[in-house]
């Protein structure tokens, strides 16, 4: 009886015995979940293979939906794709997440991508398509794929082909959702671009008329690698005041949550100052290879008026020098040009009016940039636009510039570029005929203190002229050109002396009989 109630159970509308169900064995429980998987899986192969497009994705939804009901998993994954929007731009967090990840590169990951990337002669490396790398973050653990979306093989009418969609995904447990949000992908977010600046190769942009043909020609950006070799070691200048110069440009470009904090633009207005070739643009250079910034060298005349010139302001990037070099010229030149134009529209009015055409095309050349433009260019409420910039203006003649132009507040800080001392032909010399000490030092610095020669003409002297040149040569040349201008700059005061002393009253009677005999006859 007992084999038959373990076998058999009631059924409770007749009474009969009906064989009872054995309970599934673990093993039985298994075989036939995955069989089960095995079907779905096999259809849905054959869903992604053989389905159209729309279908497929259709199917992909509910599949993911459905496999997450089975077996709920306790991971959360965003996806950041390559393009956004109508595949017009570049997701930004995109390429930031590809330079994070590519400098978390473990030395086990196995599928790389080698690409020319920006910096000079060097391949940047980044993760291949459904490699992984993990990351560690505040002792959480995240995991990021490189992965894509095929692309139909058939041609679409759009303007951008269906090509495969790139993005990566980022994996991480529930428990982690809030530092996801709050912090995590904020960090990646900062170090990516950070880490896409120093690794990009800088630019030099100048500013050039557009197209020559269209009616209303702009100018427009026109960008080349920047590469000048300039560094603050090479720079012949006071050291205490170089020195001063670098610490005031670190400063202000680790200074963006103090500008923020005290609410003023992210933007330090630099004004060097001083007679030709005293190394105001070498300068310049030494700053952005100093800071890692590209360099806008900004030319004032071929800007058509102030709203070009708001525009192109507006197309400059942050971390950036806006250069303006020889600013009173700018102005000046500008100015000059219009009254020459005034004069030969006198001259030749006849003729002009025979050719209208080149007239008028020539009216829309002259720049009429305006003071105040300039003005609005370096602290108007767009320049604030895009983050940390330095503006730069360089002058010969400090004294032709409007105050307005210079106070602080606008150009913050005033260098002043001399004529060559001791202590800057000591760097001259350093980086020229890698000397330090010599003989002939005491010589040269008795000259440097009676002589005014720029750090231009002084390098040109210091620079070998032959291959076999000995240094001694270079300095003995330059002793000689010391004492050359020496020479001149005392003949020069003499000449001047002379002309503005009052002419001597010379008494009838000392003057010799000869002079006067000849001053008569010559009224006669
Ligand atoms: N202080 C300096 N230290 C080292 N080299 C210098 C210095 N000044 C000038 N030179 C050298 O002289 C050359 C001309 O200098 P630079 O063009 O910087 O002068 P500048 O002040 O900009 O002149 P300008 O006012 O005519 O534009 C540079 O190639 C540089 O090598
Ligand atoms: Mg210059």
């Amino acid at each position: 009886m007992g084999s038959i109630t373990r076998k058999y159970k009631m059924n409770r509308n007749d009474g009969k015995a009906v064989p009872r169900k054995k309970p599934m064995t673990m093993t039985e429980i298994l075989t036939s979940t995955s069989s089960t998987l095995a079907t779905i899986m096999f259809a849905w192969s054959i869903i992604r293979q053989y389905s159209p497009q729309g279908l497929r994705q259709y199917f992909q939804t509910y599949f993911s939906k459905f496999m997450d009901y089975i077996y709920p998993s306790p991971y959360v994954r965003i996806a950041i794709y390559e393009f956004v929007g109508d595949r017009f731009s570049r997701n930004k967090a995109f390429a930031a997440v590809e330079a994070y990840l590519s400098d978390k590169l473990s030395d086990d990951a196995k599928r790389l991508k080698a690409e020319v990337g920006e910096s000079k002669n060097n391949f940047s490396l980044s993760m291949d398509e459904y490699e992984r790398v993990t990351d560690e973050y505040e002792n959480a653990e995240f995991w990021w794929t490189s992965s894509k979306i095929a692309g139909s093989a058939t041609k679409s009418l759009s303007l951008y082909p269906d090509t495969d969609r790139r993005f990566y995904q980022l994996k991480f447990h529930k428990k982690h959702r809030e530092l996801v949000k709050e912090s995590y992908l904020k960090h990646v977010l900062k170090e990516g671009k950070e880490i896409r600046v120093n690794r990009r190769r800088r630019k030099l942009y100048t500013n050039g008329t557009g197209n020559r043909w269209l009616i209303h020609r702009s100018t427009t950006w026109s960008e080349v690698y920047f590469e000048h070799p300039a560094s603050f070691d090479t720079i012949g200048m006071d050291p205490i005041k170089k020195q001063e110069i670098i610490e005031d440009l670190l400063t202000f470009s680790q200074s963006k949550e103090y500008y923020a904090r005290i609410g003023k633009a992210w933007k330090r207005g630099y004004l060097l100052y001083g007679p030709p070739g005293t190394g105001k643009s070498t300068m310049i250079a030494a700053m952005a290879n100093l800071l890692n910034y590209d360099v806008y060298d900004l030319e004032l005349t071929a800007v058509k008026d102030n709203t070009e010139l708001r525009k192109l302001l507006i197309e400059t990037t942050s971390k950036s020098i806006i250069v303006i070099e020889d600013i009173d010229c700018s102005l000046e030149f500008t100015k000059q040009r219009k009254i020459v134009e005034k004069k030969s529209s006198n001259e030749e009015k006849e003729k002009k009016k025979a050719i209208k055409e080149p007239k008028k095309e020539e009216e829309e050349v002259k720049s009429k940039v305006t003071l105040s433009g300039l003005l609005n260019f370096i602290d108007g409420i767009w320049s604030a636009c895009g983050g940390e910039r330095l503006i730069v203006f360089t002058t010969n003649h400090l004294e032709k510039l409007d105050p307005a132009l210079i106070r602080r507040g606008r150009m913050d800080k005033h260098i002043e570029l001399s004529y060559c001392s001791y202590e800057a032909f000591k760097v001259l010399a350093k980086n020229y005929l890698n000397v330090e000490t010599h003989e002939l030092f005491e010589e040269i610095k008795e000259l440097f203190n009676n002589v005014k020669m720029s750090p231009a003409d002084v390098a040109e002297n210091l620079m070998p002229k032959s291959r076999e040149e000995a240094e001694e040569h270079a300095l003995r040349r330059l002793i000689g050109s010391l004492e050359e201008t020496k020479r001149v700059a005392e003949e020069k005061k003499k000449e001047k002396s002379k002309e503005t002393s009052p002419p001597k009253i010379v008494d009838e009677k000392e003057r010799p009989s000869e002079i006067v005999k000849e001053e008569e006859s010559s009224l006669e």
